[in-house]
């Protein structure tokens, strides 16, 4: 290596130091760091070579391959010795990670090998979980993330993503500065107080982040370094985290008001200062802001407020309206007619419930021609104090109000019953309205039965029936790369339509013979490529694509475009 010099600063006095010719202290050990000349009440700069090469590249995450690098790449950069002699492919370091990952039995002990892995080295997490998606995705996803959330304070090893807190109000322009990665396309961002269904679990909600653009990245192609995981910390009312010595938020119950309002709206700001980027006359363009797993009493909020100013998603509302009328519509075909011939009942009437219920009717009434008033009757919602009508009208929260209808006989409940889609959407797996294996002997084998959380084919009477998983997780990747190929400057509810039907149209004959009204996940990659087509194509329609001019063939322009977790080779 050539003479490095750098600055020293300790002891609050500022020395320049050769670090090759000085010896120091304790025979001949260079003090590099200028930790044995400082005493514990005495200041020092972390200062650190920013050139990744040698022991820094082996623990760069973003560059780092572990026992893959070449002989070549080990005389190139430093590496010799640091590596022990072999080298091994990355198809071999995978073989070896998904052995040892089997060993573990406890899912949480995979889900922080996993995270571990993510922060040694980011291409072999991607090729893991991209090669195992089936396997993988249980475990960095729900149910086991639900787990990690719940433990985050006592699993915490390393930091990952941003943390925007009270105590960072009048900065956060300057902490989204902090972040290494300029080109951000996706933030997923969460306030933490409706986590899964396990409520509020204030700052280390940040596993659902970390998991949701995990997935941006290995089901939907967009690169990690594109990718910001941000957690936004107004307190908890959980008494639990409040009393745990190892909470790693601010111990204090939530903010809300105005002092929330000025935080997010802070924040929506910043976002647009720091990232905004003007590619036309009067158009501007920043990353999709992507809410997740905010309380019902928040999210329709923010999400009707900056939706007029800003690239905003939720997830938890559009996400999981889009796959589901994507299921209603495969299901049809088991199921006969169209989807207004039949009646939908939802129970728990939140940002799911009403999210699902809106875009059925929205779909219902552009099949059908019908206003969307009246498309909406053929949809009941249930909340914890029962069916949603009319005489309750007074005291129903606004987005439960549309749903509020004359209350009619009992009759079609039973009807539901009779010729079942049964979606037990609620997250994790412990909070399920009900198993598969339920759901399928309760009917008799009758249900057509899809679930938020996985669960293992059932056989019924020797037919192996194969329950669907209906997660936001097939859409929002492919949605997300269709919104960032486009240059999308607004999300509209077309594009949601878009997503469902390019999602419906992916399950197979056989996929119906087994009862599925999804497709597998293993196929993930071609299944985003297409949402994504869709959504973009969508998107020119509508006016509101920044790309342009518009790729001719948007599927292949997809594929070119997602991230593959190959290993590069370093000059
Ligand atoms: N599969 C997927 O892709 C997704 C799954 N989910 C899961 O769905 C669940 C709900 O999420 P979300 O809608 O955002 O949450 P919300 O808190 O917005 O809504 C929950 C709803 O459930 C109702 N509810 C609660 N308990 C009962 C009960 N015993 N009987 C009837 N209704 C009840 C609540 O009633 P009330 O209004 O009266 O309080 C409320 O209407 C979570 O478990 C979440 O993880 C969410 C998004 C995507
Ligand atoms: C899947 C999801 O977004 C949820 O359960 O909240
Ligand atoms: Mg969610």
């Amino acid at each position: 290596m050539g003479s490095v010099v750098e600055e020293i600063s300790n002891g609050g006095g500022h020395s320049v130091v050769d670090v090759e010719s000085k010896a120091g202290f304790g025979g001949g050990i260079v003090d590099v760091y200028g930790e044995d000349c400082a005493t514990e009440d005495q200041v020092l700069t972390p200062w650190t070579a920013s050139v990744a090469s040698g022991y820094t590249l082996l623990r760069d995450p973003h560059y780092n391959k572990g026992l893959a690098f070449t002989e070549k790449e080990r005389d190139a950069h430093y590496l010799r010795g640091l590596l022990p002699p072999t080298v091994l492919t990355q198809e071999l370091q995978e073989k070896k990670l998904m052995q040892n990952l089997r060993q573990y039995e406890v899912p949480l002990h995979r889900y922080i090998a996993m995270m571990d892995l993510q922060e040694r080295n980011e291409g072999l997490f991607y090729k893991l979980l991209i090669d195992n998606v089936e396997e993988l995705l249980p475990v960095v996803y729900t149910p086991t993330v639900g787990e990690a959330c719940q433990k985050y304070g006592s699993i915490f090893r390393h930091p990952q993503g941003l943390y925007i807190s009270l105590k960072e109000k009048g900065k956060i322009l300057e902490v989204l500065k902090n972040w290494p990665d300029r080109g951000i396309q996706v933030i997923v961002v969460t306030d933490g107080e409706r986590i899964l269904g396990l409520g509020d679990l204030g700052c280390q909600g940040m596993g659902i982040p970390v998991g949701k653009l995990s997935l941006y990245t290995a089901l939907g192609g967009v690169p990690p370094s594109a990718c910001l995981p941000i957690t936004i910390d107004v307190g908890t009312n959980n008494e639990k985290l409040l009393n745990d010595e190892f909470y790693i938020g601010i111990k204090q119950r939530r903010a809300t008001g105005q002092e929330y309002a000025e935080l997010l709206e802070e924040f929506m700001t910043a976002v647009k200062q720091n990232y905004g980027e003007k590619v036309l006359v009067q158009v501007e363009v920043f990353p999709i802001l992507h809410f997740e797993d905010f309380a019902n009493h928040n999210a329709f909020e923010l999400l009707a407020k900056y939706s007029k100013t800003h690239l905003v998603f939720n997830d938890d509302i559009q996400g999981t309206a889009s796959v589901v009328l994507a299921g209603l519509i495969a299901s049809l075909k088991l199921l006969g007619g169209t989807l207004a011939d039949h009646t939908f009942l939802f129970l728990g009437a939140g940002e799911a419930g009403t999210g699902i219920a809106e875009l059925i009717a929205l779909e219902i009434s552009k099949k059908t021609g019908a206003p969307l008033e009246k498309a909406r009757k053929k949809i009941w919602l249930v909340d914890s104090k029962g069916l949603i009508v009319k005489s309750r009208l007074g005291s129903l929260q606004h987005f439960k109000q549309p749903w509020a209808h004359d209350h009619e006989p009992i009759k079609e409940l039973v009807d539901a019953v009779k010729k079942p889609l049964i979606l037990a959407l609620s997250n994790p797996t412990s909070q399920a309205e009900c198993t598969a294996e339920e759901a399928y002997t309760w009917t008799k084998g009758r249900a057509i039965f899809g679930s938020g959380s996985p669960f293992d084919p059932v056989k019924y009477e020797n037919k192996l029936l194969v329950p669907g998983q209906a997660n936001n997780a097939y859409i929002f990747p492919g949605f997300g790369l269709g919104l960032i190929m486009a240059g999308a400057i607004r999300v509209h509810d077309d594009m949601l339509l878009a997503a469902s039907e390019a999602l419906a149209t992916q399950v197979s004959e056989e996929h119906y013979a087994k009862g599925m009204i999804y497709p597998p996940f293993t196929n993930i990659r071609k299944i985003s490529a297409n949402i994504a087509a869709k959504v973009a194509a969508k998107v020119y329609e509508l006016g509101l694509a920044s790309n342009l001019p518009r790729p001719k063939d948007l599927v292949k322009y997809a594929e070119s475009c997602m991230y593959s977790p190959r290993y590069r080779s370093y000059r």
